[in-house]
């Protein structure tokens, strides 16, 4: 009968194995061949490679890799949703389901349409409803099946434990299954109707404090979202002119059908005028997400955490959105450093699997802001010769990222320097010891609030390292009070006496001078490969412009690597505050992107300020301690 026929499967503990009846279910290229309708499974292989390549790029996008055609195992780190088919309830009879096992997909049905209004995009009611231990009770048995729409419902059909139906044995379950594979450069939601062998063997505890046996499609999704919060409330907050206007684009085709298919409630704000996302996080309903996505480059993410800063209500903000981005804008130096990729699809995928990690800020104050509002900078300031090419080549954004790079050698191989006083407090001044903080502080996972050792020691999820020690963390969800926003070195007072100024010596012929958080400050530049998203330190580097041109090249070659910090000729130092007086007449600041004045600028650390998204909880690998 039909349903022998359908792809079957079994629960591992890497992920759902497909097991073929017949050897040729597969066609050389991955077509099933059953006499069902084809599904191209192209490079389920390569699913198994949840890695993310090092340099900032994005996963494994080559589909080009061998197929397997039996045994592929879909791991549970590409598994966006499962649910049970309903059946029981249709009038169908299993043997008349369709063969198509695409058929009665009911995709994401959103009905929006494109225009750039601000509107909501709540999925529709079978992407709000998910299987919860509450909802999969195998006595609740209210199916609705739409046979005009071939819409299922999933609010029916979660309340389902996939009970046999004709045909069945008691331990198959039918069930749809969406998980992400890769296509081009992309990662896209693909779906499949499985026939299910599993006898679960985990139990929870209901509500009556009773031990109930999880239902298959429950399994799959703890599996699936381990250490990772399901269904989330996002508001995407779209700069349609960001990324050279391809920001509206990249969001709707590559990142939202895996938020959609992955369960999570979408709504969409996007920026009308310059600083607009700062009045949108200002004014915003904090009850209704749990996370801000921004759709853009580095700017938008700059702009609401200022905005949630300014809310009379900044400790619940903090405390309760997790602030990300979907890289859509021309520098998305927050994404390669906390989704390990510069693609949007792929953060999508990341954003839904990742772990919710608390990092530190960096806070900002110079006389002509501080006593209206500081400002908080979550990935660099820079001054000097790095600041003055990003800025300054604002004129040709139409380059994207290599404008950067051309700006900086320009104003290198010209001698340029920007003399300037600078006071530090350090938390490691010299190289040595700043390695030894940053392996004693790699592993910690100091700002993880989901994360829980690894259930399955034998899984190759790679949502948890196994290798590291970590333990589950204390972390409260009410983490935050008003004493985490107070400055501790306010601007109106002396520099104290245990900050150090720096060698004038230096400071007078000073070339760069930046100061980061995140490993990435752009595509291919790891400029603070020993950055660490909680260690309550900022990273600082400056160079000499003394430096003579044939030792600066390699050093600026270098930063894709990350290297350049082992140069003797660079200064490489973790520091909780500092203090920099320009002693140049004209130039700028570049604080997160943003052009700031020049004036005298004081930093502080604010540790584990802002929640976000990040992949195992960590930033990406720079491998600094193997440098
Ligand atoms: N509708 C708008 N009109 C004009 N400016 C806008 C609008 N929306 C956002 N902006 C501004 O665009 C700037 C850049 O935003 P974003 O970082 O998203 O883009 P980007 O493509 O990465 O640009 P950048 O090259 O500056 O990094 C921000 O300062 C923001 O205030």
């Amino acid at each position: 009968m039909a349903i022998q026929k359908k792809l079957r499967a079994i629960l591992t503990d890497e992920g759902v194995l497909i097991k073929s009846q017949s050897h040729h279910m597969f066609s050389k290229h991955g077509q099933l061949r059953n006499g069902d309708s084809l599904s191209l499974l192209s490079c389920l292989s390569c699913l198994d490679d949840g890695a993310l390549s090092s340099d900032g790029g994005s996963f494994n996008e080559d589909d080009s890799l061998e197929l397997l055609p039996f045994n592929t195992t879909i791991p549970f780190n590409r598994i966006l949703n499962a649910k049970y088919v309903n059946t029981s309830s249709t009038g169908l009879d299993s043997s008349k389901l369709s063969p198509d096992p695409f058929q009665h997909e009911n995709a994401s049905s959103s009905s929006e349409n494109d225009e750039g209004e601000n509107r909501s995009l709540s999925n529709d009611k079978s992407q709000q409803v998910q299987p919860t231990a509450s909802n999969l009770h195998p006595s609740s048995t209210k199916h609705q099946w739409d046979s005009k729409t071939t819409k299922i419902d999933a609010s029916a059909d979660a309340s389902r434990d996939g009970s046999p139906m004709l045909g069945m044995k008691d331990n198959q379950h039918l069930i749809d299954l969406t998980f992400a594979v890769p296509k081009g450069h992309d990662v896209v939601p693909q779906k499949l109707r499985l026939l299910i062998d599993h006898v679960s063997k985990k139990t929870r505890t209901n509500s009556k404090g009773q031990s109930v046996t999880f239902g298959v499609v429950e399994e799959i999704l703890e599996k699936s979202y381990e250490n990772s919060k399901r269904n989330r409330s996002i508001l995407v907050i779209i700069n349609p002119h960001g990324g050279k206007g391809t920001a509206k684009t990249l969001f709707l085709t590559k990142a939202r059908p895996i938020l959609i298919e992955s369960g999570c409630k979408i709504e969409i704000a996007y920026t009308k005028y310059a600083r607009h996302a700062i009045d949108i996080a200002k004014d915003l309903d904090i009850s209704k997400y749990d996370t801000i996505a921004c759709a853009s480059g580095d700017g938008i993410p700059y702009e609401v955490i200022n905005g949630l800063y300014r809310r009379p209500d900044r400790v619940e903000a903090f405390n309760k959105l997790a602030v990300t981005q979907l890289p859509c804008g021309s520098g998305n130096a927050m994404s390669i450093s906390c989704h390990w990729t510069n693609n949007p699809s792929y953060a999508a995928l990341c954003l839904v699997k990742s772990i919710e990690t608390r990092i530190d800020l960096m806070c900002c104050s110079q006389p002509s802001y501080m006593n209206e509002w500081p400002r908080l900078s979550f990935l660099s300031q820079t001054y000097g010769v790095i600041a003055e090419s990003d800025i300054n080549t604002e004129f040709i954004r139409w380059m994207g990222p290599i404008r950067f790079n051309l700006g900086v050698a320009f104003n290198i191989f010209q001698g340029k320097k920007y003399p300037c006083e600078v006071f530090v407090k350090y938390a490691a001044k010299s190289k040595k010891e700043l390695k030894v903080h940053f392996l004693e502080n790699k592993d910690k996972n100091t700002g993880c609030l989901t994360f829980e050792p690894n259930l399955h020691p034998n899984s190759s999820s790679d949502l948890v390292s196994k290798n590291n020690n970590n333990t589950k963390n204390e972390l409260s969800p009410n983490f935050l009070t008003e004493d985490n926003f107070r400055l501790r070195y306010p601007m109106t007072e002396p520099v104290p006496s245990d900050w150090e100024k720096m060698d004038s010596d230096l400071t007078d012929n000073l070339t760069i001078f930046y100061t980061g958080k995140m490993p990435y400050i752009a595509k291919d530049t790891k400029f603070f490969p020993a950055a660490l998203p909680a260690d309550g330190t900022i990273d600082l580097v400056i160079t000499d412009a003394r430096i003579p041109v044939t030792k600066m090249t390699p050093i600026l070659l270098s930063l894709d690597k990350g290297s350049h910090v082992l140069e003797p000729e660079v200064v490489h130092s973790k520091i909780v505050a500092y203090k920099i007086i320009p002693k140049v007449k004209t130039g700028l600041f570049s604080v997160d992107g943003e052009k700031f004045p020049l004036e005298p600028l004081q930093v502080e650390i604010m540790p584990m300020l802002c929640k976000t998204l990040l992949r195992n909880g960590r930033y990406i690998d720079t491998e600094f301690e193997t440098m």
